[in-house]
């Protein structure tokens, strides 16, 4: 019988709602813990309450802790499969943190919940379920970083919540889930074409992330131009465009040597160097701004930071992106 790590981290899935007051709280001890007899004859289970925190207060150092503690397991052979339970306000931040960080083939599965263990129609236990069994399938080797919810498989890089509260929130946009489980069964139509893997030991690089909208000026911008920022991340409007009002503060940035990586604030598609105006992206890119394919701005600023945490870049940033 295989080994899953489980590595609770709280969030709603750990969470009870007050029948009365409809309030939801963290519990003392992870509800789940009390339901591992559920998998006596599936798997050896390695359970541990590892965080209790409400997603919003994951960040970065706390990811990396994460990943530590998962690295050590895979150089000691611990398990065959690695469980995390999280809040999902950012949990697809922490799962696509693991996928740039951790090199291993094992299965490891990010999941959560939408309602907390004790609501009608809670979806906690069944989401754990559904992501236990995708860490026991060997067809989900080899496939990074996964996050199970709501019967879909979706890969840590693309997925995002789409939803304050349906429990169907986790979305991959423009290319869609890339597996399902039905009635326990694992099934997977696509894979990513290639992985990326960092060597990070630190992870304390100031990278901010600035949405665009209609009428921006360059306020924000001079904001975070200072000599402690490391990178900055614009979700840019429609395939990579900003108002003219921001490009004087843009090129002070960039000036400044802080790097600017950019995506579009658009849910679907990708950001394009296409439109050759003042503040087109043709204009941008070659002004020095990296375009980022497919990444969502929150995604793409994890990956800016993990890149800049590497004790050496092997190629120019841009080539990251
Ligand atoms: N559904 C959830 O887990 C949301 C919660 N606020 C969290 O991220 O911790």
């Amino acid at each position: 019988m295989k080994t899953i790590l489980v590595l609770h981290t709280g969030g709603t899935i750990s969470m009870s709602e007050d029948q009365t007051t409809g309030k939801v709280s963290p519990t003392s001890e992870n509800p789940l813990k009390k339901r591992g007899h559920l998998f006596d004859n599936v798997a050896n289970m390695i359970v541990e309450d590892f965080f209790h925190l409400p997603s919003p207060h994951m960040t970065p150092d706390k990811m990396l802790i994460l990943k530590n503690r998962i690295e050590q397991a895979i150089a000691a052979h611990e398990a065959d499969g690695v469980v995390i339970t999280h809040g999902t306000d950012t949990l697809e931040e922490t799962a696509y943190f693991l996928d740039l960080t951790l090199e291993t083939s094992i299965p490891i599965v990010v999941t959560g919940a939408m309602r907390s263990i004790n609501e009608v129609g809670s979806d906690g236990l069944y989401n754990f379920q559904s992501a236990i069994w995708v860490a026991l399938a060997e067809e989900a080797k080899e496939k990074g970083v996964l996050v199970v919810m709501n019967d879909e498989i979706h890969t840590a890089r693309y997925v995002t919540k789409t939803h304050t509260s349906n429990v169907a929130t986790f979305r991959t946009p423009t290319f869609g889930p890339i597996g399902l489980i039905s009635k326990n069964k694992v099934l997977f139509f696509q894979k990513l074409i290639e992985e990326e893997i960092y060597s990070i030991n630190t992870v304390n690089k100031k990278v901010y992330l600035l949405k665009v909208y209609a009428g921006m000026d360059g306020t924000l911008f001079d904001a975070v131009n200072q000599p402690t920022t490391d990178g900055l991340v614009i979700e840019a409007l429609g395939a990579g465009n900003l108002p003219p009002a921001t490009l004087p503060a843009l090129k002070r940035v960039l000036a400044n040597n802080i790097p600017v990586v950019l995506v579009s604030r658009s849910f679907n598609g990708i950001a394009q160097d296409v439109y050759d105006y003042m503040g087109g992206g043709k204009q941008l890119k070659e002004d020095g701004v990296i375009f980022a394919t497919g990444l969502s701005g929150p995604k793409a600023r994890i990956k800016l930071q993990v890149v800049l945490s590497q004790a050496t870049l092997t190629r120019s940033l841009e080539d990251y992106f």
